[in-house]
């Protein structure tokens, strides 16, 4: 079998959105020297390096409050060249202060660490640390044509005139307004005003691009156009991205990973198929969309698949996260995706629940089931619109399409 290609291959690539001439440049450069002169330690110490200049940015343990709201709780993280990371969750977790603590307008309570390109950033003003931000709401001069916008950052940086404008036009044939320069910003669509505050945040070429909710004020055609648009922009630039969004969706489309926040504390953090696929906690799981999550009590484990009891009823999954904690009697919850649950006859193996089929919501593309079932109320997604529930009795469900985790004290209903 041909080996897996490397999806990080792309951004190791080196970057055709090179700093301006003059412009502060963090990143050590990688040593000289051909491989035939290294030595094995000379070269173990290049791989140190290179893994090192690969860390665009590395925050350890940070902590911040409003008086009595802890915004940030102990975050760690750290972001590589050329990565496009996602900070998610629901309102309030965090996403928004610990963007506004990277980008320097908000300093944190403590932090243990907090580097760009190796150095510490702590106490630098957002000025000077290389990092341009994305807001949901533009943040453009309406007294300013597009191109004087776009050239803005640079101007306060003292970028020289010609040189201003090519970045300029670069970075605005980059969001696809190249004949747009001369416009005045009211005589632009919301889709395109975004599309120059990116240009702007671009045109400075920054270490790290924060996003915060850029898509927010878009309609849902835009939205998705510019989805696309952003990885397209990231790939040909090869810049660091970091987005900040409380849509699943997007977080999925859109990231190498995922950061998924919780009350100012990581959830969990991975690619985004880990996440949609084996979310570690049940809040992991419901944010993630998983429309089946019930709970109960770990009843074993065998040859790998978990059983739950959960009322008078025994299902079986796929266990996961510290199998120190997976101990016969620990509550657990148990999620399963509502396109994974079948009315059809169940394959060898499956788990089979009865129950009644409810109500049946036509959603276009599919139909959503309401089952009233012996492990509670349960939701079933059939492609087939037109074949419906009927008069099922039972559905059936694989036990590798049901996760199986500790449940938490917080995530019990
Ligand atoms: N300036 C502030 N003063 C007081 N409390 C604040 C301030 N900014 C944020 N908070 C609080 O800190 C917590 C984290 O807020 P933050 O804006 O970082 O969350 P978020 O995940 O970005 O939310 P949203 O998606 O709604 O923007 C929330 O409880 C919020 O109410």
């Amino acid at each position: 079998m041909a080996p897996a290609a490397d999806p990080r291959a792309d951004r190791r690539q080196r970057s055709p959105f090179r700093p301006h001439a003059g412009q502060p440049r963090l990143a050590r450069d990688a040593p000289a020297g051909g491989p035939s002169q290294r030595s094995e330690g000379r070269l173990a110490i290049e791989k140190t390096l290179s893994a090192e200049n690969d860390l665009v940015l590395n925050i350890a343990h940070a902590f911040h409050s409003y008086g009595a709201t802890a915004a940030l709780r102990d975050v760690s993280l750290q972001v590589s060249r050329g990565e496009f990371l996602t900070l998610l969750g629901p309102s309030g977790s965090g996403k928004s202060t610990l963007l506004r603590v990277i980008a320097g307008l908000e300093n944190p309570d403590s932090v243990e660490r907090m580097e760009l390109h190796g150095r510490d950033i702590t106490r630098l003003p957002p000025n000077l640390r290389n990092v341009s931000t994305v807001f949901q709401h533009y943040a453009l001069f309406p007294h300013m044509s597009v191109g004087e916008n776009v050239e803005y950052g640079l101007r306060i940086r003292k970028v020289p005139p010609d040189e201003r404008r090519a970045a300029a036009e670069e970075a605005l044939k980059l969001v696809r307004l190249s004949s747009k320069y001369d416009r005045r910003i009211h005589q632009l669509s919301g889709g395109e005003r975004q599309r120059v505050a990116l240009a702007r945040s671009l045109a400075t070429k920054p270490d790290v691009l924060l996003l915060d909710e850029p898509l927010g004020a878009l309609d849902e055609r835009l939205r998705l156009d510019m989805q696309v648009e952003l990885i397209e922009i990231r790939r040909k630039t090869g810049g660091t991205f970091i987005l900040v969004t409380h849509s699943q969706e997007e977080a999925i489309t859109m990231s190498d990973r995922i950061v998924l926040m919780r009350a100012g504390a990581i959830e969990q953090e991975a690619d985004p198929k880990t996440l949609f696929e084996t979310p570690r906690t049940a809040f992991a799981a419901r944010f993630m969309g998983v429309e089946n999550v019930v709970t109960g009590t770990l009843a074993g484990i065998d040859a790998g698949v978990a059983a739950v009891r959960v009322g008078d009823h025994v299902i079986r999954g796929r266990p996961i996260g510290d199998p120190a904690a997976m101990a016969p009697g620990a509550p657990v919850f148990a999620a399963i995706r509502a396109e994974r649950l079948r009315f059809d006859d169940a394959t060898a193996g499956a788990n089979v629940v009865g129950g009644t089929p409810g109500t049946a919501i036509y959603k276009g593309k599919y139909l959503d089931t309401s089952f009233a079932s012996a492990i509670g109320p349960l939701v079933v997604r059939q492609w087939d619109t037109e074949r419906g529930a009927g008069s099922d009795s039972h559905v059936s469900f694989r036990p590798e399409d049901c996760v199986v985790g500790v449940l938490r004290q917080d995530d019990v209903a």
